[in-house]
């Protein structure tokens, strides 16, 4: 859980991301805390893919900061140079994507896709890379024989674990995930939501995840920030905002859920 003795891992001051005169989102912020998961939800279109794109380096904001605690400092990665962010997104951060084929390499096999990122890290020894790919396999429990597959091989549900365990193999302190159980199925998405519990639980990681299921935030998040048109309309802790909305979007979103 969160740690108030320390500083914000993240602080966000006034983030703003123009597409023309279209607002993507606009007057963002907040601290994330070490070990906090923050979850961003909103209908399509209100800007959270925009958001999570800005914070996590993908996308160049029009206006506003990204601070980052690097450990000396808080240091603003919107400003950063292009190596250093780099450093940092195959270090301390770590993305996953709803496709688990926008973060996998689908012609690598399993153990491939989980090594690169140790070897990008320095890592050379190739009987110890390649055994902690199979140890983390098992932790996003893929057997052991499956090391040498490809993930076209793979299930959905299977691909996407295949994608967390290459982002955490790394120890990253920072996870952007974007609708990381979307278009899976019911069963398979309750089983990965148990999984990445567990994993943000155990590392203590600090994520940020955006999602338009208020039963991912429900299950994951300490926090949530409800958005629309690209604004945040409400933020709280997430169980205070879906038990008690004060904002007609977020009530007009919990009873959407509560009547299917
Ligand atoms: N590349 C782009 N060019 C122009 N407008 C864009 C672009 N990307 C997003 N937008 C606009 O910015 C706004 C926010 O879009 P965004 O994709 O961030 O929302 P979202 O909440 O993530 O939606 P979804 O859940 O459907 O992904 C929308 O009005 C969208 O049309």
């Amino acid at each position: 859980m969160r740690d108030r003795t320390e500083g914000p891992l993240l602080r966000v001051e006034g983030l703003e991301k123009r597409y023309g005169a279209r607002l993507g989102c606009g007057g963002v912020s907040f601290d994330l805390w070490p070990g906090e998961v923050m979850g961003i939800v909103g209908e399509s279109g209100s800007g959270k893919t925009t958001l999570l794109n800005c914070l996590a380096g993908q996308l160049a904001p029009d206006g506003g900061r990204v601070l980052y605690d690097m450990g000396e400092g808080m240091v603003d990665t919107v400003t950063l140079d292009e190596p250093a962010r780099r450093r940092l997104k195959r270090s301390d951060w770590a993305f996953v994507h709803q496709h688990a084929h926008e973060g996998l390499r689908m012609n690598v096999s399993a153990g491939g896709n989980v090594g690169e990122r140790l070897m990008g890290m320095g890592a050379r020894r190739y009987g110890a890379i390649r055994a902690q790919a199979v140890d983390w396999l098992g932790r996003v429990e893929i057997a052991a024989d499956r090391v040498d597959d490809r993930p076209s091989a793979f299930s959905g549900g299977m691909r996407q674990r295949l994608q967390i365990a290459r982002n955490l193999v790394t120890g990253p302190r920072l996870v952007f995930m974007d609708e990381p159980t979307g278009g899976l199925d019911v069963s398979v998405q309750a089983r990965l939501l148990d999984l990445l519990r567990g994993l943000v639980r155990e590392m203590g990681l600090s994520a940020i995840i955006v999602t338009h299921d208020l039963a991912v935030v429900r299950l994951l998040a300490d926090r949530l920030m409800v958005m629309q048109g690209g604004r945040v309309v409400e933020a709280g802790l997430t169980d205070q905002v879906l038990d008690d909305p004060q904002h007609g979007y977020t009530q007009l979103l919990v009873s959407s859920v509560l009547q299917v």
